[in-house]
């Protein structure tokens, strides 16, 4: 009876923070549907624009899209597309069609998530050919394989898998062709924190162990042990989502040691209020003029509560101090 009650809970848990992939994935078509930044691709993945954001959650989102592209597009040219990115929970995200159209592909792109998550992207891309084209147009041979829970074409790669369950992963991982050997960016948008410290810090040191030269980008909260925090805490477990790895989330600081403690040669943190204010000024006054914002001290305080941080190894010494903002 107990195994039992501890199964459901658990099966509840993981759903609820299933359910987050469509909550960023809406607040990103709806910040693109105001003309934020362009993403030709996400209205494949969500078709209604939905219910209005207020204008800092667009702002936001805004920062957080241009800080991660900002790093992952730096890795990509100091290693001239010679190299591999994984984004893991990458849930709905469209970066692989940005990187195409623009020509920054790397050699391969991966992608994990649940699987319930990745039937649902799969599904979409089979059925809408403004996606799977790309994916056909990279891809070398008439074969391409995908079944219910992954894709893999030469150059995309998505995967079914619990990020907690170290020794699947790296197994799906290596069947789908990763190559410890190339320069490899690593990619975490609102995952880890899902995760409790002592697994997100186990995938890290994976991450550390398995490739000598790479980067690895986490976006998450960050000072969340004063009030606002413990708000958005609050809000989150209204709808049984927890936030498992919550500890890690105090500061710059603890967010830099989970990769410090690793085996990362070194790691860099910024809060969102930081990144804000070194984007491009020229694209930041364009969409500052997009809407009114009246709430000025609450922007600076959602900025204030999330953060990019970079780790990094060079054994190859390309540079990867230099990938910064
Ligand atoms: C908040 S969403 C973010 C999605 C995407 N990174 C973005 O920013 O648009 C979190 C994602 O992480 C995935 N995720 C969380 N924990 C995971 C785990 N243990 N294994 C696989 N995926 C996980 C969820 O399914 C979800 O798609």
């Amino acid at each position: 009876m107990a195994t039992r009650q501890a199964f459901t809970d658990s099966d509840t848990a993981d759903e609820a923070v299933r359910a987050t992939c469509d909550d960023a994935s809406m607040c990103k078509r709806f910040a693109t549907s105001k003309g934020y930044w362009k993403d030709p691709y996400i209205q494949y993945f969500v078709r209604q624009v939905g219910e209005r954001k207020a204008p800092e959650i667009n702002r936001g989102y805004y920062a957080r899209v241009q800080g991660m592209n900002h790093l992952l597009d730096a890795f990509l040219r100091k290693t001239a597309c010679d190299c591999q990115v994984i984004n893991f929970g990458a849930g709905l995200d469209t970066t692989f069609w940005r990187l195409k159209d623009e020509n920054l592909l790397p050699k391969k792109y991966f992608e994990v998530d649940f699987p319930m998550v990745v039937a649902r992207k799969i599904h979409n891309i089979k059925t809408k050919p403004p996606l799977s084209k790309p994916i056909i147009e990279t891809h070398s041979s008439d074969s391409l394989l995908i079944d219910g829970h992954s894709l893999d074409s030469d150059r995309y790669c998505i995967i079914g898998a619990d990020l907690r369950e170290l020794p699947s992963l790296d197994e799906k991982l290596k069947k789908f062709q990763l190559n410890p050997e190339l320069p490899t960016l690593l990619l975490s948008e609102c995952v880890l924190v899902y995760m409790t410290p002592e697994q997100s810090s186990r995938l890290v040191h994976w991450a550390a162990e398995t490739f000598h030269t790479a980067m690895f980008v986490n976006y998450e909260q960050v000072n969340m042990t004063d009030r606002f925090g413990q708000v958005m805490i609050e809000n989150l477990q209204r709808r049984q989502c927890n936030l498992a790895g919550v500890e890690v989330c105090c500061s710059l600081e603890s967010q830099k040691e989970r990769f410090l403690k690793t085996g990362w040669e070194s790691a860099n943190a910024l809060d969102m209020a930081a990144v804000y204010s070194v984007l491009p000024q020229d694209d930041m006054a364009r969409i500052e003029r997009l809407e009114f914002l009246d709430e000025k001290e609450l922007l600076q305080q959602l900025l204030q509560h999330y953060s990019i941080c970079w780790a990094f190894k060079d054994k190859l010494k390309l540079g990867l101090s230099q990938v910064a903002f």
